[in-house]
């Protein structure tokens, strides 16, 4: 946790390096900050962020994951996602698969409703454990609150970057129709024992929203960039947030922005006797929003859209079907066989290297 001794990164693992933004100067326009931001965006699809002003929040916000974890198991179980395809609540480990051959997880986490934040006291979703209520106003919702801000700065500068008419991804995203948007605590057990080198903790995906703002201390987050054929970890760097793309963008921006592959595995090094925590607050559409290319609205997506024939960018699936379709088909108890894990894969490229 923060403010407790964690051993350093080692410095003989392979590891992808990132673009580094620095928000300030995204905010005020910058220009060749924004096009950092574009080729990090348009590329890996991932980059470090740095004077984002969110610290406070996040470190409150693994305070509340501290307290939620340590309650009793069967205290957790009580506000447990369930298997009809809902994220909100907890999950538990071994809840959900990682790969085709239905191997367990190895994390437990909260997730935490944009909506039900929002509206506290009044249920827009669910109910969530007394740790949670007791943070509510004082720290979910101001880490919400921060991290949508930083998001729609993001997607105000895709929205010009992609051509858009003004306010189109805002729309898209806007803060009163319910969603899938949900700031999410996870907790990895440290390996009691030499950590398997074949654990996989969350299996590879790609995230199912728009954009993730990530906040992890300890290494174990790996990507696949593109054309490479080996894992690399991601470098946690203090200071430093780690931001996404996920597939809802992607779609929208007819495959310009990126959804990359990634998963998150133990530790390395030394870095595994530790209790791996990270957060990430999740942007997604409002429920009811089409998951498929602005061609309409941009004549630079669809002229992406027509150079690549070969891909759909048309799901046939508002965000809320989507979501739920992934979400459910990943749990371990909707488990048939390696087809639901191919029934809540998304825009991942190369599924077969899970
Ligand atoms: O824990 C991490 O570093 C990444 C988590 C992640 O990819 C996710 O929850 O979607
Ligand atoms: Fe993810």
């Amino acid at each position: 946790m923060p403010g407790t001794f964690l051993p350093p990164f080692p410095d003989d693992v392979r590891v992808h390096p990132l673009l580094v933004v620095d928000f300030e100067l995204i905010k005020a326009r910058d220009q060749q900050e924004v096009k950092t931001l574009w080729e990090a965006a348009t590329s890996l699809g991932f980059w470090y962020l740095k004077n984002h002003g969110a610290d406070k929040e996040v470190d409150n916000m693994f305070d509340m994951g501290a307290e939620t974890m340590a309650l009793p198991l069967d205290e957790k179980m009580k506000f447990e996602q369930g298997d009809a395809g809902r994220s909100f609540g907890y999950k538990m480990a071994g809840g959900n698969a990682v790969d085709a051959s239905g191997k367990p997880d190895t994390v437990e986490f909260i997730n935490v409703s944009k909506d039900d934040a929002l509206s506290y006291p009044t249920i827009a979703h669910r109910t969530y454990p007394e740790t949670v209520n007791a943070r509510m106003e004082s720290t979910i919702v101001p880490f919400i609150r921060k991290s949508l801000e930083v998001n729609s700065v993001f997607l105000d500068i895709f929205n010009e970057k992609l051509g858009l008419p003004n306010g189109t991804l805002a729309k898209l995203h806007e803060i009163h129709e319910h969603s899938g948007s949900e700031a999410r605590c996870i907790r990895k057990p440290p390996s009691s024992v030499k950590p398997s080198p074949s654990e996989i903790a969350i299996g590879a995906h790609t995230d199912f929203g728009s954009l993730s703002f990530l906040h992890n201390r300890l290494g174990g987050l790996q990507v696949l960039p593109p054309g490479h054929e080996e894992w690399s970890y991601v470098k946690p760097l203090p200071g430093h947030a780690i931001c996404n793309v996920g597939d809802a963008l992607s779609l929208f921006s007819g495959g310009i922005l990126q959804s990359n592959i990634h998963r998150v595995v133990p530790p390395p090094g030394i870095q595994s006797n530790y209790e791996r925590w990270s957060l990430v607050f999740f942007t997604r559409p409002g429920n009811s929003q089409v998951l498929r290319a602005l061609v309409e609205s941009s004549s630079i997506i669809a002229d992406a859209v027509k150079q690549k024939p070969e891909k759909s960018f048309d799901t046939n699936s508002t965000s809320a079907q989507w979501f739920a379709r992934r979400i459910k088909n990943q749990r371990m108890k909707n488990r048939t066989g390696p087809e639901t894990w191919a029934a809540s894969r998304g825009t991942e490229h190369t599924p077969t290297k899970a």
